[in-house]
């Protein structure tokens, strides 16, 4: 069975039955209809993957993988904030009239800093440091930069990662200060998971352990049934990742590159409202 699954109902389970509520404070997300949309929370969730065992992606519902690594390489290669390059419409609420989400995840990505190996951006000195200086404790991203919050349609919720190697693994910490559960959590994870991947292909390197720590991480109450009769589905057998093994440059990855086989899941067709 997949391990994803049995991490995801645990998560869900342990919101559910030990959370706290936040109905009684003033809340900033909205229902379409306006209506204030509040949470149960558990704080500081840590749930660690294990890239060699399996590919965490859920099989209780289809994840729409596809639109998932879209968004990712979006983010972490062409480095844009523009929802014109992004296939899916997952971020067009938050978008002004030009497309623009401001200064927020690929645009901090792509933002060039002074580095001892020349001026590059984060993501050209991880790459560096996992090939030139794989025993450093520094290789590590962090997009949650408070000068240009206030540019920020959203401010980042998955903020930061840290990576390390491990003989010939590459090990990863995704921080995420905020998690909408049902919408977003099997998303993040499979993102996340891929990332490591393509960053352990282009290192000469192997995907390791995936450490996902969450801060606050929440169900919104219109998602409490939704997701109670999810975690009761039958759980499946994860997929495969199958990565073409001759791509070693990060930017020569795109999504024909690679493919999830064996992928099942229940058909479970909800609408997912997303609050705003
Ligand atoms: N409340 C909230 N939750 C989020 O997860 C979230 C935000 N806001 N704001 C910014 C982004 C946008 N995100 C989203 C938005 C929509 C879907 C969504 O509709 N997913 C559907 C279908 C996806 C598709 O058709 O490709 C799903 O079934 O997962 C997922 C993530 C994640 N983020
Ligand atoms: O990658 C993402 C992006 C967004 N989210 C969710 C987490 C929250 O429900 C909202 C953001 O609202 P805040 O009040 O700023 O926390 O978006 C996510 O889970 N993953």
């Amino acid at each position: 069975m997949s391990k994803a699954d049995q991490i995801f109902v645990a998560m869900c389970q342990d919101i559910l039955a030990n959370g706290s509520w936040d109905t009684h404070l003033q809340v900033r997300p909205r229902w379409n209809d306006g209506t204030p949309a509040h949470t149960i929370k558990k704080f500081g969730v840590v749930n660690r993957y294990d890239l060699q065992e399996e590919f965490p992606l859920l099989t209780l519902r289809r994840t729409y993988w596809k639109s998932a690594l879209d968004e990712l390489l979006w983010i972490w290669q062409k480095k844009s904030n523009n929802v014109h390059d992004l296939s899916s419409g997952i971020w067009d609420a938050w978008a002004d009239e030009n497309g623009s989400i401001g200064k927020a995840y690929g645009y901090q990505l792509g933002v060039q800093h002074p580095f001892g190996e020349g001026v590059c951006d984060q993501v050209d000195h991880v790459l560096w440091q996992l090939k030139n200086d794989p025993a450093s404790r520094r290789i590590m991203t962090n997009i949650y930069t408070f000068a240009d919050l206030h540019e920020m349609a959203l401010a980042p919720c998955a903020y930061s990662m840290t990576f390390n190697v491990t003989g010939n693994r590459l090990n990863a910490i995704l921080n995420q200060r905020s998690q909408d559960v049902l919408a977003a959590n099997a998303w993040n994870v499979s993102q996340y998971a891929l990332l490591v991947h393509l960053f352990a292909q282009a290192s000469g390197l192997e995907a390791g352990e995936l450490v996902h720590v969450i801060a606050d991480a929440h169900i919104y109450d219109r998602h409490v049934p939704i997701i109670q009769e999810l975690i009761a589905q039958k759980q499946h057998e994860a997929p495969k990742l199958v990565i073409d093994p001759s791509v070693r440059d990060f930017y020569a990855f795109t999504k024909g590159h690679f493919s999830v086989e064996n992928y099942q899941f229940n058909p479970f067709d909800q609408k997912i409202e997303v609050a705003e």
